[in-house]
């Protein structure tokens, strides 16, 4: 099969061509068999001509739709996105075309059309991790389950970023982008954004120049500041993500106090004073076996050090989550039913290495190198 970086560049290139015979040019690029090609009319018929009730989100390259295939036997969901994105586009479709992971949202085909792209996944059911750890329509995720999923999502980023021929680098990895499906299983789906490295076996140092691109709050402070991404960047966004699942809350929430609006800055003091404890999701409160939550606390932290060469890599975090998650079911074992009251005085853990801010941050969660590229994601 051609490498994902060679078929990507023939496929950029065939687009500028012209725009009579894109769609032809598009398909015959493309790894054969691996995706389907939907024609136009197939992806109106299956989102009901894009009615505005089968929307289901919307991110910053257009609207989400859920969507039924082959006869309503099959849900999809159909990210639309306009023409300008398009060069993203043929990125993405190559790369998802020939990724293969239980733990990667499964792709089913694309379209492209009078000036529109479309992207055809698996419909999850289960909504994005976001909407679980601080939505308000779903009950509160336990916690070895929130281990669960911490540790597929490592397993997704491992896999992309060690196992193909060459690292991809995901570059926005955030509680919206962590789907679950109908066992809650964690599914990494949206690479509008990725980078792709050297040879993942080359042991070369994972350097890429680049225009910088994120969300604020999950952007790797270094990246943020020189440009440079590394495989380190999306260790630290996944940091975040971490501190999020223990603390029930978003990075950025500008309705707290100044000092507590930036969650990492904020776990970053109270370790420091050793009241790292109080920040805890309430619902999570004596239900955490203190040898987890030094092992989750001291990963999570070591993920979002301020220099990316101090941060673990994505498989060292994985097994220290997977660790964390024995650790839980061993002291829950050892108890009897029912009795989940874990001592909460207990769970402090002193040297934060992150430290208290990565960078100097703004009241917003900028610091003053940030570019006006990142989005939002309040
Ligand atoms: N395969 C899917 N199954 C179910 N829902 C999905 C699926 N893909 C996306 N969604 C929903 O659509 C929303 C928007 O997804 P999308 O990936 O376009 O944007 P985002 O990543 O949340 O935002 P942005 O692109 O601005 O970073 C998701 O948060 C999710 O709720």
């Amino acid at each position: 099969m051609e490498g994902i970086s060679e078929s990507i560049s023939k496929l950029v290139w065939t687009f500028g061509k012209g725009r009579s015979d894109k769609t032809k040019q598009f398909s015959s690029v493309l790894p054969e068999g691996l995706c389907r090609r939907f024609s136009l009319g197939e992806i109106k018929k299956a989102t009901n001509d894009f009615a505005d009730d089968l929307v289901i989100g919307e991110g910053s390259f257009g609207k989400v739709y859920k969507g039924f295939i082959d006869d309503r036997g099959i849900s999809v969901a159909i990210k639309r996105l306009d023409i300008d994105s398009v060069r993203e586009l043929t990125k993405e479709v190559v790369l998802l075309c020939q990724l293969r992971h239980p733990n990667l949202i499964p792709f089913i085909g694309y379209c492209i059309d009078e000036g529109e792209g479309y992207l055809v996944y698996e419909f999850m059911v289960n909504e994005s991790l976001g909407q679980h750890i601080y939505g308000t329509d779903h009950d509160p995720l336990p916690w070895k389950q929130r281990l669960a999923i911490c540790i597929g999502v490592a397993r997704g980023l491992h896999y992309l970023h060690t196992g193909l021929k060459r690292t991809i680098i995901l570059r926005e990895v955030k509680t919206s982008v962590i789907l679950l499906d109908q066992k809650l299983e964690a599914k990494l789906g949206d690479f509008r954004l990725f980078k792709m490295g050297p040879p993942s076996l080359s042991k070369a140092l994972i350097r890429i120049e680049s225009h910088v691109r994120g969300t604020y709050g999950y952007a790797d402070p270094e990246y943020i500041q020189h440009g440079v991404l590394t495989d380190k960047s999306d260790v630290y966004s996944f940091g975040v993500v971490l501190f999020e699942v223990l603390c029930g809350r978003i990075v950025l929430n500008k309705r707290l106090e100044v000092e507590e609006q930036q969650l990492i800055s904020w776990a970053g003091k109270c370790k420091r004073e050793g009241t790292i404890n109080e920040i805890i999701d309430p619902y999570l409160m004596g239900k955490i076996a203190p040898e987890c939550f030094k092992i989750y606390v001291d990963i999570a932290s070591s993920c979002v050090r301020k220099k990316a060469k101090d941060r673990p890599t994505i498989g060292e975090v994985e097994v220290e989550i997977e660790h964390a998650l024995q650790l839980q079911e061993s002291a829950d074992a050892a108890r009897k039913d029912g009795e989940y009251d874990y001592p909460i005085d207990g769970l402090t853990c002193n040297d934060f290495p992150g430290e208290s801010s990565p960078i100097e941050m703004n009241r917003y969660g900028r610091s003053a190198s940030d570019s006006t590229e990142l989005s939002e994601d309040e």
